[in-house]
């Protein structure tokens, strides 16, 4: 991936940082690289995710997923980072196969994408490094249900990822399923490049070595100064940008295809950054959609905003007919892709033009190895960014006070935190 940050400079944008910023930044990035290549070299816990470009091995992917390499139709089972890597992966390229993920919970939602499902030659792919994730273990005992009900065996249509140990570590090894590891050291939202998010490409029949090609290209980048290295450019703009009031990122890819990568970025940036009091929000747009919707707001409202455009070259296009509507003909002469280009160039100048910073992320195309090295390169970008916030990148103790509330509230043990739900303070305003 290449990056653009001429638009988040302080001769452009305000919030902006100064290029001068940026070059006493550079000490500290290059301080912050020396930190993460010790981390990689080490295969310390989160810096191991920098490595997996080397460390996955797509022949045991392969040769996990062949007993189901011929559904037709696959049924992901997880939530955030055990689902939206593989969800941004296929929902990014062509195949014939069709993709269900089930990451949510809500029953119509849930009864709607699985009942109308030929189950027949359907494969279960179920993913937790835990294998304790409530609502991933709750949808599998779903999907499984509506595999029996249907005469189908699960055993034989479903592969496992999950950790060395847990509920669904035990129910591979009872009913010998083929199962794969999630790699000791790698966060959830972090796994995308290893058998968590690739297991679905395989099935959906990518190309596994294109993706983690890409994403070596990207590891090659990496470098002790942000002016040599897209990813480290990225983040420490972002994390500049932050200190000096950009306290949203609003990630607006310009291509369909990357919708999902939007929600992907959400929780890597998220979860990784958002502790101690700092980190900055996510928000996820798409092109040329939200110019209709959310522009407005990133042009005229605060100015504690950064966009962050991702394009990439489409392989497709198709011509705009013409028209005898007069003020419709200049369209007739463009193509769909013209028009998506001229709205983005459009969109980035609008917003440079008002002061507000943004930053242009560029793929080649969407394919598997950009893909690849837009993970990569996210990811390292959010390293690199947690180094100079100085968090604990790699941690996400926050969402466990929920966990707990839940598993009280339904009795699965007694839980402090299932308790203060039922002390909500109310102040009801009824119709
Ligand atoms: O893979 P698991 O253990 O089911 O966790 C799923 C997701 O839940 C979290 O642990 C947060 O609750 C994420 O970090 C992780 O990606």
């Amino acid at each position: 991936m290449n990056v653009d940050i001429g638009n988040a400079l302080a001769s452009v944008a305000s919030p902006g940082v100064s290029r001068a910023s940026l070059e006493r930044l550079d000490e500290q990035v290059a301080a912050a690289h020396e930190r993460i290549e010790r981390g990689m070299a080490n295969a310390d816990h989160g810096y191991e995710a920098l490595n997996l470009p080397e460390r996955t091995d797509p022949d045991e992917i392969r040769a996990a997923v062949e007993p189901v390499a011929d559904a037709d139709t696959l049924i992901t089972v997880g939530i955030g980072g055990s689902s939206l890597g593989a969800a941004t992966i296929v929902d990014a390229l062509e195949s014939d196969t069709e993709t269900v993920f089930l990451d949510n919970v809500d029953p119509e939602w849930v009864s709607g994408r699985l009942d109308g499902l030929a189950l027949e030659n359907a494969a279960i792919n179920v993913v937790s490094r835990s294998g304790t994730t409530a609502e991933t273990l709750a949808n599998f005992l779903v999907v499984r249900e509506a595999f029996e009900d249907a005469g189908v065996d699960w055993t034989e249509r479903t592969i496992v990822t999950t950790g060395e140990s847990g509920p669904l570590r035990d129910l591979a090894d009872r009913h010998d399923l083929p199962s794969l590891k999630v790699p000791d050291g790698v966060p959830g939202r972090f796994s995308a490049l290893s058998a968590v998010g690739m297991v679905a490409a395989a099935v959906c029949g990518h190309d596994l070595e294109a993706l983690l090609a890409g994403a070596a290209a990207e590891r090659e980048t990496l470098s002790g100064s942000l002016f040599d290295c897209p990813a480290y450019a990225y983040g420490a703009t972002t994390y500049a940008l932050d200190g000096r009031g950009a306290g949203v990122n609003a990630m607006m890819p310009y291509a369909e295809s990357l919708e999902t990568s939007a929600e992907w970025f959400a929780q890597l940036w998220a979860e990784s950054l958002g502790k101690d009091d700092l980190g900055q929000t996510p928000v996820r747009a798409l092109g040329v959609t939200d110019q209709h919707s959310q522009l407005q707001l990133y042009r005229a409202g605060p100015r504690d905003k950064l966009v962050t455009f991702v394009t990439a070259d489409a392989d497709a296009d198709r011509s705009i007919p013409t028209t005898d509507v007069e003020e419709l003909a200049y369209l007739g002469d463009a193509t769909l892709g013209e028009l998506l280009e001229a709205e983005f160039e459009a969109t980035e100048a609008s917003l440079a033009a008002a002061g507000r910073p943004n930053v242009r992320v560029e793929l080649e195309a969407v394919d598997e190895y950009e893909l690849g090295g837009f993970l990569y390169g996210m990811e390292a970008a959010c390293v690199l960014a947690g180094e100079l916030y100085g968090v604990n990148t790699f941690e996400q103790p926050a969402v466990e006070w929920a966990k707990k509330a839940t598993r009280g509230l339904l009795g699965g043990g007694e839980f402090e935190e299932a308790k203060a739900v039922a002390e909500k303070t109310e102040l009801r305003v009824e119709r």
